[in-house]
């Protein structure tokens, strides 16, 4: 079984590359750094670390990687791979779909075999947004094949891997926790047996779950943790208001959630003070700057922030502290991040109501807006009192 993953970073050799290495998969990196593509290749093997009191070291053996810019290399792939998977970033997925569409243009000519194919990015309906850009690449009658043989399984993927600073280039420390849950009722032919995947019929419950409570509380620590001088998420979530604002915040999206899904109100408790602690493993040390990273993408109507903030109003939740993680991402100005200072850009160009609106598409009727407005004047406030 030859599984094809996008994404040689950190859930790809980390989390999904592992797994589907531990189910048997040959597993076959694309990626298009030159380095570690050629690393992987000489060595055809790397460690994965968990990061708890034990320190457990798993080996993934066997893997090989081709370089994302070698087209025929990833076509003749495609042909005999049985999964297809990416962890690549959600604006990224646009930038793979050509090469993914030539692949699935020859493969439907030659393999009537199924194929899945995952996209593993916090994204609510990667696979689904995948497949969009995918099929604008495919003709007509491409097309008509691919409908029949090829399925985009929507995916929720969970588990806290940081940037990586060891001397070893293919090293992925880890946190022991892990969550896969794809969305079976997506997946042509046989269902893939793979140790660690949560097969359900409805995803939109388990990605909005994830994104809207892991997410949305890393966000609002991070972007406050940024806001007020502090390196990383433990640090950050150390400070009283910082971890009061989290939570409360990912409090209002769980009465979202239980009202919009009927979690179990007590596992939803369980569910968070998990995520709290996970965020604070003293074994990790995870940049704010990580955590925030990609800012435009994290204020999107949709995403973790603005899209439980935006449904809560219409439960009746007013998402106050939603709204200090919204006013704490408009103050991240990280110089090294190409969104955030676009952000900024926007501001002094265009001035700070017209940006909330652009980004957020959160209008001046709205009363989130004014709630963004006055929660960003008392973080402008605290920030300079401190
Ligand atoms: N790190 C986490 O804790 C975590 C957890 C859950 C989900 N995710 C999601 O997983 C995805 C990847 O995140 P990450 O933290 O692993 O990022 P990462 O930057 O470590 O990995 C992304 C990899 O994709 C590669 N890439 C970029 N453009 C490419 C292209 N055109 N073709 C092939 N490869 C390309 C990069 O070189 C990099 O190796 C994101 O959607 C992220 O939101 C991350
Ligand atoms: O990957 P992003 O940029 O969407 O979000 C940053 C972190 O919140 C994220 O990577 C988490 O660590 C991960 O989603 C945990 O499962």
């Amino acid at each position: 079984m030859k599984a094809l993953h996008f994404g040689a970073g950190n859930i790809g050799r980390g989390f999904i590359g592992a797994l589907l290495n531990r189910a048997g998969y040959e597993v076959c990196f694309v990626d298009v750094v030159h380095e570690l593509v050629d690393e992987i290749n000489r060595r055809r093997e790397y460690t994965v670390e968990i990061a708890d009191a034990g320190h457990e070291k798993i080996k993934v053996s066997g893997v090989r990687a081709i370089n994302g810019q070698d087209l025929n290399a990833v076509v003749t792939e495609m042909l005999e791979a049985n999964l297809v998977t990416t962890a690549v970033g959600p604006s990224v997925l646009k930038l793979i779909a050509p090469t993914i569409a030539k692949g699935l243009a020859e493969r439907v000519k030659k393999n009537s075999q199924p194929l899945n194919i995952i996209a593993c990015e916090n994204a609510v309906g990667g696979s689904s947004i995948l497949k969009e850009h995918v099929y604008h690449h495919l003709n007509e009658s491409d097309r008509k094949k691919a409908d029949e043989l090829v399925g985009f399984p929507d995916a929720a993927v969970d588990r806290i891997v940081p940037l990586q600073k060891h001397e070893d280039k293919l090293l992925v420390t880890v946190e022991p926790f892990f969550e896969w849950v794809v969305d079976q009722s997506n997946i042509v032919g046989e269902v893939p047996d793979i140790e660690g995947i949560i097969y359900v019929q409805n995803l939109k419950p388990y990605i909005e779950r994830k994104l809207y409570t892991v997410n949305t509380g890393h966000a609002t620590a991070a972007y406050l943790g940024y806001h007020f001088g502090y390196k990383t998420i433990d640090e950050a979530l150390q400070d009283e208001y910082i971890r009061h604002v989290t939570k409360q915040a990912v409090m209002e999206t769980s009465r979202l959630l239980i009202a919009k899904y009927h979690f179990n109100p007590e596992q939803q408790e369980q569910y968070i003070d998990k995520i709290m602690n996970r965020f604070s493993n003293p074994h990790l040390s995870d940049e704010v700057t990580r955590i925030g990273r990609s800012p435009i993408r994290k204020l999107g109507p949709s995403d973790r922030l603005v899209g439980p903030a935006v449904q809560s109003l219409n439960y009746g939740i007013i998402p106050e502290h939603l709204c200090i993680g919204i006013a704490a991402a408009f103050l991240f100005n990280d110089e090294k991040d190409d969104e955030a200072v676009r952000i900024q850009k926007n501001i002094k160009e265009k001035g700070l109501a017209e940006t909330i609106h652009h980004y957020t598409k959160i209008g001046p009727d709205s009363p989130l807006f004014q709630l963004i407005r006055e929660k960003l004047d008392i973080l402008n406030e605290m920030r300079a009192v401190q």
